[in-house]
């Protein structure tokens, strides 16, 4: 009998933070967070493939026109910088859903097709952990005859592989408190447009929050919260009236470790961005623009002046 190839695949959104408050470092080494996360138009794939062999492989690939090809054809990046190993968080999320199934009758490969900078600030690793949850549990389901694990349960394993992930997996845009992994959907009146721009080096994530405590005394540090006026501006589809509200506690620590980010960010302000702003703890920037049209202008400009730069919808 010839074996059917059986195979799932599945997307999830990186994500920008339009605002991002972080408290005190908490014992555990976490921080309390205030997020309004807003998915964008630039998404994570991820093919899960029934093998013959045994184990879990990871192949990674970049989407064409993506920032991570920009990044590619500048020279400035190269996909060997994906750990294709344990590490890899799409074989973790494997692993975490498939110890919930009946065993897969075979290996598995998981491909991810790459669109979002890695460690840029956007969530890319999240994203391809929630598409393989996503793809893993279908597939799983498919070989064992079995129904697969309800919506409420990957969200549960999502929150155990990272603060991000949970929103991955919900996309839209949400308040993530927490650590960010406890959600709330936020209302969005009409998409917001930005401007993606990627750097030449990525920032780790915990190097920009130690920076973040070592800037800030504890004592001086507030309960992270949001403004007044954030959701209601969000939900009026009023870019105009978010984009004074547009806040993010890591973008000094961030530009503390890559002065370079500071001319990126005023970068904007020449072609009419409303707000200009570091997406999580960077180093990619985000400009908010008013339309479409703005957005691919200064994209276009921006890749002109040689910058991987993308015009991109949110959510
Ligand atoms: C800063 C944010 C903003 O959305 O995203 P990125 O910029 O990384 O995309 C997130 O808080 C990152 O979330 P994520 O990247 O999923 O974090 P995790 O893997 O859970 O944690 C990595 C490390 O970040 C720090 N961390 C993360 C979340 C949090 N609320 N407090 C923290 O201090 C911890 O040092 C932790 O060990
Ligand atoms: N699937 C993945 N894609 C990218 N990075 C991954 C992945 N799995 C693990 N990593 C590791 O996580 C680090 C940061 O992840 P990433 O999600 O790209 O950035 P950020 O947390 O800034 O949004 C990478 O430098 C890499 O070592």
């Amino acid at each position: 009998m010839s074996t059917m190839m059986l195979t799932e695949q599945a997307q999830a959104p990186g994500k920008v933070n339009l605002f991002f408050a972080a408290g005190p470092p908490r014992p555990d080494g976490y921080h309390d967070v205030a997020s309004l996360y807003c998915a964008v138009g630039t998404t994570e794939t991820v093919t899960a493939t029934l093998t013959a062999g045994t184990g879990i492989t990871v192949g990674v690939a970049a989407v064409p026109g993506s920032l991570v090809a920009q990044q590619i054809a500048l020279g400035s990046f190269h996909l060997d910088a994906v750990p294709t190993d344990d590490s890899n968080l799409v074989v973790r999320a494997a692993r975490a859903v498939l110890g919930h199934l009946p065993a897969l009758p075979g290996g598995l490969h998981l491909q991810i097709d790459k669109a979002v900078p890695v460690a840029g600030g956007m969530g890319g690793g999240s994203a391809d952990a929630a598409a393989a949850l996503v793809a893993v549990n279908r597939l799983a389901a498919r070989a064992g005859g079995v129904p697969g694990l309800d919506d409420d349960a990957l969200l549960r394993l999502a929150a155990g592989l990272g603060a991000d992930v949970p929103f991955a997996l919900m996309g839209g845009a949400a308040v993530g408190t927490g650590t960010g992994a406890r959600l709330r959907p936020a209302r969005v009146g009409a998409p917001l447009h930005l401007v993606l721009v990627a750097a030449e080096a990525g920032l780790s994530t915990p190097a920009v929050y130690a920076e973040l405590d070592r800037l800030r005394a504890p004592e001086d540090v507030p309960a992270p919260e949001l403004p007044e006026g954030l959701e209601d501006a969000l939900a009026a589809g009023a870019p105009e009236e978010l984009a004074p509200l547009l806040a993010n506690d890591l973008q000094p620590a961030a530009l503390s470790l890559a002065s370079q980010l500071a001319p990126v960010l005023a970068a904007g302000a020449a072609d009419g961005a409303l707000a200009s702003f570091v997406s999580g703890s960077g180093p990619t920037v985000a400009h908010l623009m008013a339309d479409a049209a703005a957005a691919e202008d200064l994209a276009a400009r921006l890749r002109d002046e040689g910058a991987p730069a993308l015009a991109v919808r949110a959510p």
